[in-house]
């Protein structure tokens, strides 16, 4: 609000972020010196009281209160320096996450809001629940049970934060809180059922951050959770008797095969590997079919690779997920295993589930450990030089490309695990392993399109080299490329060559589409970059000339980027956006509208283009995936984190991964650490024709393969068939009107989010 209208209409803001606090400085509240005081008393004794006994953990009445004092204030009047320390008070409480408040407003009429508390996570109009709601769900009634009673129960035993608490507990409390299915990640709930349900729930263990609380740490944070009883457990891990050794298999490189086999190598003893399908988990982070699909045809062919090597592959379906760590050590029991080893997951659930392994593991004389593995640099290695995680990509890189630089182990691929002794084969209890089927789809995960998705997306590791191949030597493999080239211009050097320009154009095959086979574990990301360096001359980055080398390394150091996100702020794996104050944009949700953007027939080209090529494929370029993540968030404002956006790409991409999807999405809806600022607002129609950098599609191949009504057509009624052409020639084509009108769906979405909460 401008200063000139100070009289007109009286509001306070308060950011969560002191910079927007700073920017914000136009913005007013008028209080008398008194109160002033008496509320800076109640804010230092509250947060000194909630900071000894965690008040705001049991007393959450308290805020509204805090409120009604702010509420008073609003009618008191006081120049504007000592508002601005106010102000800065109550900002910096937040910050410190003392009071458990992600922002509050009060509005002109003087009425506090405390956003999340008060206000629905979503609102504006709802016909009626979304269709990937409503549809049938083999595990719908299951999780809504699950859903029902864990509520109850939580209300019933909410665990009391308790310094002395043991792991035992922490065991039991993981079961209590992962016996409901449709838990934590789950994008479906919404925001407080969430938080609720989840397994990331501020009382769930002592010390575990608020997970409001703004300012991001490593410290105390699952994983921290996690390393810590690893740590604890270093002595029993040493100590453990001799026996058979588990590497549980989560489609993750192999550092941790490497050791488990040097493991057994050293007792004398065999290699068993296990993969385990837990449908509770894909559900909780709605994964798709074609993405489970994908992981079984790599699991079978890793089976077969292991086979040569005497190593048993075998699979276990466990339900319901809780049981899976006490499951695991039945299955150590039953095989003599002795010690346990597995890739680190940096999902919140799964952190826990490990953690649980390990306390387990030790309760019945075995040593589990889980090894940092599916990134390039562990979460907690960068840090800023206040000691945080940061929160920007280019200060982050930076210091990624140095450490990098300067740890040549962090590039070192692990070894193929070493052959089991022949003997495996003849012993009693292990031989029968070796003969075990393994299924070949997931009961309610079956992909429709399986074989398409087969030959588009061969599984293995073979052919994750190929891919490599092909992007960084210009080698031609069996791949059908046709598909991702609308363009007619092929180019005859290798795609990385060409990537600083490749990266933005979709109508050309000139990025790796190596993500699948990344996030799927299947490669490693040290051996793509090592690769790549080793093209470069040995260089990582240009600083700042960057080639098609080190540009590519670039992106591929994003994965990394979101997995330190996930970790250092995990409210982000349970649906929240990064910045909280956004959470408070109003929302809109139209049936039609979204039935349409999910179907590709919005009546913007590049956007529906994108859309069918993802239904088609599994695969959508990056460019794309920002154009129509922002139609989605801005132009329709509909909110990506409740059941359509992120959630419907995780359903459709076969690189679906929480982590990646989850910052992409994030910075599409400027909420995420490193957003697009809101007032940069794509322009569908523009973005395909010419984008910021380079032509996305100039041409319109890319929209004439994937949307052929418009075949036809050039120039740039191809881009704005709607607004280019007359009314009878636009109506002959058969292709929709654009469902919103982006001029004015732009000066709505800048105006909500400049103002979150205004309608
Ligand atoms: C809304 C949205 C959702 C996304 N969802 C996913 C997802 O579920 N899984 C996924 O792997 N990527 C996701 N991305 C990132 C990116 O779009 C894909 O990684 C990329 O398009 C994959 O194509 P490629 O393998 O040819 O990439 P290349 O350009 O060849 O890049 C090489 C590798 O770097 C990594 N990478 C590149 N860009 C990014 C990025 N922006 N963020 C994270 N990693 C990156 C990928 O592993 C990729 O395979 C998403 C981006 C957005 C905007």
């Amino acid at each position: 609000m401008a200063r000139r209208d100070r009289d007109r209409d009286k509001q306070f803001f308060v950011e969560t972020d002191p910079k927007n606090a700073r920017q914000d400085r136009d913005t007013n509240f008028y209080v008398s010196a008194d109160i002033l005081s008496m509320l800076y008393t109640v804010l230092v004794t509250i947060t000194a009281l909630d900071n000894k006994y965690k008040l705001s953990h049991k007393v959450p009445g308290w805020k509204f209160a805090l409120l009604n004092v702010a509420k008073r204030c609003h009618d008191a009047t006081m120049p504007g320096e000592e508002n601005l320390l106010l102000r800065k008070l109550v900002v910096r409480s937040l910050v410190w996450g003392k009071l458990s408040m992600r922002n509050y407003v009060i509005n002109k009429s003087g009425i506090p809001r405390c956003f999340g508390d008060i206000m629905p996570a979503t609102r504006g109009k709802r016909k009626e629940r979304s269709p990937i709601e409503s549809e049938k769900d083999p595990h719908k009634e299951e999780a809504s049970n699950a859903q029902k009673s864990s509520r109850s129960e939580s209300e019933k035993k909410a665990p009391k934060l308790n310094q002395e608490e043991s792991e035992k507990g922490r065991a039991k409390r993981y079961e209590r809180v992962s016996n409901n299915t449709n838990n934590t990640s789950h994008p479906r709930l919404g925001v407080k059922a969430r938080e609720k349900q989840g397994m990331y729930n501020k009382n769930a263990q002592k010390g575990e951050p608020d997970p409001t609380a703004i300012g991001g740490s490593f410290e105390g944070t699952p994983l921290d959770e996690l390393e810590k009883v690893m740590k604890k457990s270093e002595v029993e891990f040493k100590k453990a008797k001799n026996g058979n050794v588990l590497m549980w298999i989560r489609n993750k490189d192999f550092r941790a095969f490497e050791r488990a086999s040097q493991a057994a190598k050293s007792m004398g003893t065999h290699v068993i590997a296990l993969h385990v399908i837990s449908p509770g988990d894909y559900k909780s982070h709605g994964r798709g079919a074609r993405r489970i699909d994908f992981m079984m045809r790599n699991v079978k062919e890793l089976r077969s690779e292991l086979k040569e090597k005497n190593i048993p592959l075998v699979v276990r379906t466990i339900t319901p997920r809780k049981t899976v760590p006490k499951e695991i050590i039945s299955f150590c029991d039953e095989f003599n295993i002795t010690k346990i080893y597995a890739n680190i997951e940096y999902e919140v659930d799964e952190l826990r589930r490990d953690a649980v392994v390990v306390h387990l593991a030790r309760e019945s004389g075995k040593a589990a450990f889980f090894v940092h593995d599916c990134i390039i640099v562990p979460p907690g290695m960068l840090l800023t030089k206040e000691g945080k995680p940061y929160s920007v990509y280019g200060p982050w890189f930076k210091k990624w490309v140095e450490t990098v630089n300067e740890n040549d182990n962090l590039l070192e691929t692990s070894e193929d695990p070493e052959a089991n002794d022949e003997s495996v084969r003849k012993d009693k209890s292990l031989h029968s392993l070796f003969e075990e089927e393994i299924p070949s789809e997931v009961e309610g995960y079956e992909c429709a399109d399986a074989e398409k998705m087969a030959q588009l997306w061969p599984a293995g590791y073979h052919s994750a080299r190929e891919s490599l191949g092909r992007f960084l030597e210009g080698k031609k493999g069996k791949e059908a490329d046709d598909i991702f080239q609308s363009s007619k211009v092929k180019e005859k050097k290798a795609a990385v060559e060409n990537y600083p320009e490749g990266r933005n154009r979709p109508d050309v095959d000139g990025t790796s589409r190596l993500s699948p086979y990344l996030a799927a574990g299947v490669i490693s990301p040290r051996e793509v970059v090592q690769k790549a360096r080793k093209m470069n001359k040995g260089s990582i980055s240009q600083g700042g000339k960057e080639n098609g080398f080190s540009n590519w390394i670039s992106e591929v150091a994003w994965r990394d980027f979101y997995a330190h996100v996930i970790v250092a702020w995990p409210r982000v794996v349970m649906g929240r956006a990064y910045n909280l104050a956004m959470e408070s944009v109003c929302w809109e949700y139209e049936e039609d509208q979204v039935k349409a953007w999910k179907e590709g027939n919005t009546g913007y080209p590049i956007v529906d283009a994108a859309m069918r090529q993802m239904r088609e494929t599994g695969f959508m370029h990056n460019r794309c995936r920002m154009i129509t993540a922002m139609f989605l968030v801005k132009d329709l404002m509909v909110d990506w984190k409740n059941e359509v956006g992120e959630a419907y790409f995780m359903q459709h991409l076969m690189d679906a991964d929480f982590a990646s999807n989850n910052g992409g999405w994030q910075w599409s809806a400027s909420t995420g650490t490193d957003p697009q600022p809101y007032f940069r607002i794509f322009n569908p129609f523009s973005q395909s024709e010419k984008s910021a950098q380079s032509y996305s599609d100039p041409d319109g191949a890319y929209i004439k393969r994937w949307v052929p009504e418009l075949k036809s057509l050039s120039g740039k009624a191809l881009h704005d068939p709607f607004h280019k052409l007359d009314k009878a020639s636009f109506k002959k084509l058969g292709y929709p009107e654009p469902i919103v009108d982006h001029n004015e769906a732009r000066k709505r979405a800048l105006r909500r989010f400049k103002t979150p909460g205004e309608k």
